[in-house]
């Protein structure tokens, strides 16, 4: 059922919905942990963004599909601060707020793992993870390797990656694990929201069931995921919901596990009539 601009489960009152969740614990949240609203971003005489909204809300997989040229890499760069939006915004927890940076945007809880992540192959796993972040004794003072080992070793854990030694370098890694390890560098500032630019992309078929597992321990996590790809079975596999760029609009959302890719593909594609149902 939906009230207002969430779905609760039938038989859920609606007092019982709380503002927020953060207790891993299972609670429909009310207010979508991050929002875009009539966000529009132009290149010259190019809309790649033209007034698009989008909700994601704690403990959820949204999956964001479209065309080439549809404007999801250009959505992923606004909400990770590379680039700001010419007219719309962006809210977190139901308030506006600036993503005037990539640091602003870590500062806010949102992670974006690009395309292509530059993993530096001769490092260790660790040395990965804390890239440009490294943890110190005391400001200025010396890494404080015992504590980047600890919660390296505590994220790969929590993501139940299988990578068992965090001293290895990442080129003795198969393609899967290191995208886990993008993965889990995202997750060194404890983000909220997380968005995914086609995790995967050139992966064999067990590499991609390994990285869609990450997907769904980050929604277990409670975070809020956002899922860019091109594969309709992989995002059928893993989202909640599934919503369509089109042209640079919004052009239907889906309940993923009452629709069909053909009803997708439709909608991505522009076919007469087609609209997503259930949620919009
Ligand atoms: N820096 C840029 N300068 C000019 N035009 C751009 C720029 N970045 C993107 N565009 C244009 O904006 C539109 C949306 O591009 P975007 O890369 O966001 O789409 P996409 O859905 O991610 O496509 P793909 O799946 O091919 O990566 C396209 O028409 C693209 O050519």
């Amino acid at each position: 059922m939906r009230r207002g601009s969430v779905l609760v489960p039938e038989g859920v009152q609606e007092e019982t919905v709380v503002p927020m969740t953060t207790d891993g614990l299972g609670a429909w949240s009310r207010t979508p942990v991050l929002s875009l609203r009539q966000v529009t971003r132009r290149y010259r005489r190019v809309e790649a963004l033209d007034a698009v909204d989008l909700d994601v809300h704690a403990r959820e997989v949204v999956a964001l599909v479209g065309d080439n040229g549809a404007g999801k890499s250009t959505l992923a760069r606004v909400v990770a601060g590379v680039e700001q939006p010419d007219a719309g915004f962006v809210e977190m927890d139901g308030a506006p707020v600036t993503i005037s940076s990539p640091g602003a945007a870590h500062a806010l809880g949102i992670a974006t793992v690009f395309q292509d992540p530059a993993l530096c192959d001769n490092l260790s796993v660790v040395a990965n993870l804390f890239l440009g972040r490294e943890l110190r004794v005391r400001p200025g003072g010396p890494l404080d390797e015992e504590r980047m080992v600890r919660e390296a070793r505590q994220i790969l854990d929590d993501l139940t990656t299988g990578i068992t030694s965090v001293h290895r370098t990442v080129n003795e890694l198969s393609n899967g694990q290191r995208q886990a390890i993008t993965i889990a560098r995202a997750m060194i500032t404890r983000p909220r929201v997380v968005v995914l630019d086609e995790p995967t992309a050139a992966l064999s078929v067990v590499q991609t069931a390994e990285v869609l597992q990450l997907v769904t321990r980050l929604r277990e996590m409670g975070l809020g995921v956002v899922l860019i790809s091109h594969d309709l079975a992989d995002v059928l596999a893993v989202a909640d919901r599934v919503e369509v760029l089109r042209h640079g609009r919004n052009n239907g959302s889906f309940d993923a596990a009452s629709s069909s890719q053909e009803e997708i593909v439709a909608a991505i594609t522009g076919a007469p009539g087609a609209r997503g149902r259930a949620f919009r």
